[in-house]
C-alpha cells in the first residue's frame, strides 16, 4: 500500500495559525493581547507581544497592533531601542492597526505635537490632531456606527481617552467611523476610524471593552492580505 505525503506542511499559511504581534514598548498592549487570545479560542490565531527589531519581521509575525498610550513616548522608546526603522518598514507592507497613540504613530502628519515635532511612521495618509477633545478629564464614551463592523442598531462603545481626530483623510483613505455630538472641545461629526488598504486606524480603545468586533475585523483584514 502506498502512503501519500501530505500536501500541506505545518509551515504553510493554509495550516498554521495567523500570528499577530502587539507592539509592547509602551501603553495598553496587554489588553490587546487578551482580546486576541479570546479570539484565538475560536480560530487559529496566535498573539504575542513584540518589542525588538528582530521580532518585527514578517517571517515572525503576519500583522501588528500598535496600542494606545503616548505617541511621543512610544516613538522615543522605539528610537532608543533601535526598532524604529524595522517598525517603519513593517507597517508599510504588513497589515497594521493603530489605536489612539498607535494611529498617531502610523500617520503621515500630526498637529498639536511637542515643539520640534515627533517621529511618525508615515504610512497612513491622514492628518491627525492630537488630544483633540481636550485633557484626560474630557475622556468620554460614545456609541459609534462603523462601516463593516458596527451597524446603527448595534453600535460600538467608543472609549476616548485624550484621543486624536482625523482632520484630513487622503484620497485612498476610507472613512469608516465618525463620532457625533458635543465632546470636550469638539462639536459635531469627527472622523475617528479609517482604513487604507492593509492599515486600520481608530481614535478610540476597543481593547478596553468586551466587544471583539474590531479585533475580529482586523484579523479578517490580515486573512485577506495573506490570501487565506
Ligand atoms: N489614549 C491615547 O492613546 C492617548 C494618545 C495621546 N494623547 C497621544 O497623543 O499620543
Amino acid at each position: 500500500m502506498t502512503t501519500l505525503a501530505p500536501t500541506n506542511t505545518t509551515t504553510s499559511t493554509a495550516t498554521r495559525p495567523l500570528r499577530v504581534g502587539v507592539l509592547g514598548l509602551q501603553g495598553a498592549y496587554t489588553e490587546h493581547l487578551y482580546m486576541l487570545q479570546r479570539l484565538g479560542q475560536t480560530m487559529p490565531l496566535e498573539a504575542r507581544i513584540v518589542k525588538t527589531a528582530a521580532e518585527l519581521d514578517p517571517a515572525q509575525i503576519d500583522a501588528l497592533i500598535i496600542p494606545g498610550g503616548e505617541s511621543t513616548a512610544m516613538a522615543l522608546v522605539a528610537e532608543r531601542s533601535g526598532c524604529l526603522d524595522a517598525l517603519r518598514e513593517f507597517v508599510h507592507k504588513q497589515p497594521t492597526w493603530g489605536t489612539c497613540a498607535g494611529m498617531i504613530l502610523l500617520s503621515t502628519t500630526a498637529t498639536q505635537t511637542k515643539q520640534g515635532g515627533q517621529n511618525l511612521l508615515g504610512a497612513l495618509d491622514i492628518t491627525v490632531q492630537r488630544n483633540a477633545f481636550g485633557k484626560q478629564t474630557e475622556s468620554f464614551i460614545a456609541p459609534l456606527t462603523i462601516d463593516g463592523i458596527a451597524p446603527a442598531d448595534q453600535p460600538f462603545e467608543g472609549i476616548f481617552i485624550r484621543a486624536p481626530i482625523v482632520e484630513v483623510a487622503g484620497p485612498h483613505v476610507q472613512v469608516i467611523g465618525k463620532v457625533d455630538g458635543d465632546h470636550g472641545l469638539q462639536h459635531g461629526e469627527r472622523i475617528v476610524a479609517v482604513r487604507q488598504g492593509h492599515l486600520l486606524g481608530t481614535s478610540f480603545h476597543p481593547e478596553l471593552t468586551k466587544d471583539l468586533r474590531v479585533h475580529a475585523y482586523f484579523v479578517q483584514m490580515v486573512r485577506e492580505a495573506l490570501g487565506l
